[in-house]
């Protein structure tokens, strides 16, 4: 009967490694150490009924290499044998992908984490900056990543090793700074009450943004999806769709500068999920750094960290494969969420 048993021991080659978010299913096989690893197709996950199936079809039944171990990512808690997923039916259940799949260890993170594990060591091919300062230090990193919600987590170098750090920093409170953002708050749709940050820095927070700032315009809201909205504001092509866009990406740098000076990021302030690569050229312009920098007393301290768009179009997996191939270089806690054989 496979077990709960929280072990250090690197994971037994070749190693299935899948990141699994509301939506896409990204899958790769490490044979060794040494080689790079194998990439899958990337999966729509309402294509299948279980995780188990995608992995029978889309990654077992297309390959000779047979894997002994699997570490996934996932969006949503770790808790128990029986994790659900965020946005997704999927169930994974680690004790099943034992019996049946054959697998001899598993080991379920945090889809954060595994965006925390991929900034340690991304090769500027995978990354695009945002601002002029550079990378010098190798000290403590951040991620925060605007897709479906809003994910953040720090990445912690401390005794020669990098710690992930998985939060709920989405759901920090944000607040109206200038005399524009008193004019839309009132507007903007509330959870319980409050304002978080996935309320405006999301997919859905577009949206709730540009009708906000239509209710204070007068204006009846045209623009239906995130990427319309972003579309049109990249193009300039309306006015409406121009300012949400530029809120959206100075209230982005505010939260990165917050969550900066919470992890003292030196580092590096990473960008990842769904939006990030699809909105560069609005990270570029000045509004993005500015809002990021201004962070009395301490701005020369924000001044001096790099930022960067994650453009690598598997850092998940990639990260994963770090820790597959060297675990005593992160500090990973794999207490309740490794099983055994
Ligand atoms: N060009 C765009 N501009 C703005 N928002 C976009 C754009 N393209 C996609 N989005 C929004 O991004 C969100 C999807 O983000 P993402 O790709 O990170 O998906 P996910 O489900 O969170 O992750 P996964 O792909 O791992 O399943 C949706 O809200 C979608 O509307």
């Amino acid at each position: 009967m496979p077990k709960l048993n929280h072990s250090d021991v690197p994971l037994p080659f070749p190693v299935l490694m899948g990141d699994i978010g509301g939506t896409n299913a990204r899958f790769s096989i490490q044979v060794d150490a040494y080689s790079e690893a194998k990439p899958f197709p990337i999966m729509h996950a309402a294509d299948y009924a279980t995780i188990d199936d995608a992995i029978r079809q889309g990654v077992l039944s297309k390959s000779t290499v047979v894997p002994r171990s699997a570490i996934l990512a996932v969006a949503g808690p770790i808790n128990g044998d029986e994790i659900p997923l965020t946005n997704s039916d999927w169930i994974v259940r680690p004790r099943t992908m034992i019996t049946d799949l054959g697998m001899e260890d598993v080991l379920i993170i945090n889809d954060f984490e595994a965006q925390a594990l991929a900034i340690s060591n991304l090769a500027d091919d995978g990354r695009e900056p945002i601002g002029a300062a550079r990378d010098g230090l190798i000290a403590s990193r951040a991620v925060l990543g605007p897709g479906t919600g809003l994910g953040v987590a720090g990445l912690i170098h401390a005794k020669n090793s990098w710690i992930p750090a998985p939060g709920e920093g989405g759901h920090i409170d944000i607040g109206p700074r200038s005399k524009r953002d008193l004019q839309i708050w009132p507007h903007l749709e509330a959870i319980e009450g409050r304002i978080s940050a996935e309320q405006i820095i999301c997919g859905r927070g577009l949206q709730n943004l540009y009708r906000a700032l239509c209710h204070v315009e007068g204006v009846e809201p045209t623009l239906k999806e995130p990427a319309d909205i972003t579309n049109h504001g990249l193009a300039g092509s309306d006015w409406l769709a121009v300012e949400t866009l530029t809120l959206f990406v100075t209230y982005l740098g505010r939260l990165a500068g917050d969550i900066a000076l919470l992890f003292m990021a030196r580092g590096g302030v990473y960008l990842s999920g769904g939006i990030s690569q699809k909105i560069i050229p609005a990270l570029k312009k000045p509004e993005f750094r500015a809002a990021f920098e201004d962070k009395a007393p301490h701005s020369a301290m924000l001044r001096s960290i790099p930022t960067y768009v994650v453009t690598h179009p598997l850092a998940a997996l990639e990260g994963l494969s770090s820790y597959a191939r060297m675990p005593q270089k992160f500090g990973l806690s794999t207490e309740g969420r490794r099983w055994r054989r």
